[in-house]
């Protein structure tokens, strides 16, 4: 039997916890996910990976409250955020706020007239004064080696500068989660280098992270806990190491080992 105590702690130590969920993106049309089961452990570094369209942008939007699941449960950190959200709406979006996603274009987040003004319009959304919220967004850009851009429109910058631009919006927003729809996809040698310390630097300052990725080398190096998803389902969980004597669950998933 266990404890009410040990019963919250249990909760305390989860991430999300998905059961079942079913998500499509018109009714009528093939399931996107259909019936994702997981848990995620805070402090764990998270990679979810499968071949393209398999669902890991989907389920992304889902752990961010962007998509709602048309069946099954959510909860975040031990709360239900979905069927039966146990907190307002608007208690429910505060505490979603605190999960930042990088989308895997980021044409899909950069919306103002220059990069300064896009990596500041989360803290000042949330209601910080001009100042505070440009101090944010020049830190967030020095901490990326990209200051020189802060005048720029975002639109005129290359693919690896805007995925750059809109992780320096996320930092400035000071998340508690990051969920990474391919961070490294475009960027170079050097962009790399820079995103693995800076992941590493908020990982060890408590920010939980979890990383779709196509980089089966970074998922050997870099991952502790790995979700396989294939055709809108969960194939494998585990480890790494483990994941890479799955032969069975590579095949199925169209995956390779890296052999590192
Ligand atoms: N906007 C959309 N409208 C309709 N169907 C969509 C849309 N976006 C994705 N899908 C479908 O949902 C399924 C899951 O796609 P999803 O983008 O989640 O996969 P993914 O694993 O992130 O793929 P990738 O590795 O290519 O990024 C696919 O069958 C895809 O065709």
């Amino acid at each position: 039997m266990v404890s009410v105590a040990e019963y919250s702690v249990a909760l305390s130590e989860e991430l999300f916890r998905v059961e079942g969920v079913h998500f499509r993106y018109r009714e009528g049309s093939p399931w996107a996910l259909r019936g994702v089961d997981f848990v995620l452990r805070r402090r764990r570094r998270v990679a979810f990976v499968g071949a393209n369209g398999s669902g890991k942008t989907t389920t992304f939007f889902v752990l961010r409250g962007l998509f709602t699941p048309e069946k099954g449960r959510v909860a975040f950190r031990g709360t239900e955020v979905y069927p039966a959200p146990t907190l307002p709406a608007r208690e429910r979006e505060k505490l979603l706020q605190s999960v930042g996603i990088l989308f895997q274009d980021p044409d899909d987040m950069l919306i103002s007239l220059t990069v300064l003004e896009d990596v500041a319009f989360t803290p000042l959304h949330r209601g910080l004064p001009w100042e505070e919220a440009e101090r944010r967004a020049r830190a967030a850009l020095a901490r990326l080696g990209i200051e020189s851009l802060a005048d720029r429109p975002p639109r005129e910058l290359s693919f690896g500068q805007k995925k750059l631009v809109a992780l320096a919006g996320l930092l400035a927003a000071e998340p508690e989660v990051l969920l990474l729809d391919e961070p490294m996809a475009f960027l170079d040698p050097r962009g790399r280098r820079l995103l693995l310390a800076i992941l590493e630097d908020l990982f060890a300052s408590g920010v939980d992270l979890v990383v779709a990725t196509h980089d089966m080398r970074f998922v050997a190096r870099w991952a502790e806990d790995v979700v396989v998803l294939s055709e809108g389902t969960v194939l494998f969980r585990g480890s790494p190491a483990e994941l890479f004597r799955r032969d069975d669950v590579l095949d199925a998933a169209g995956l390779e080992d890296p052999g590192v």
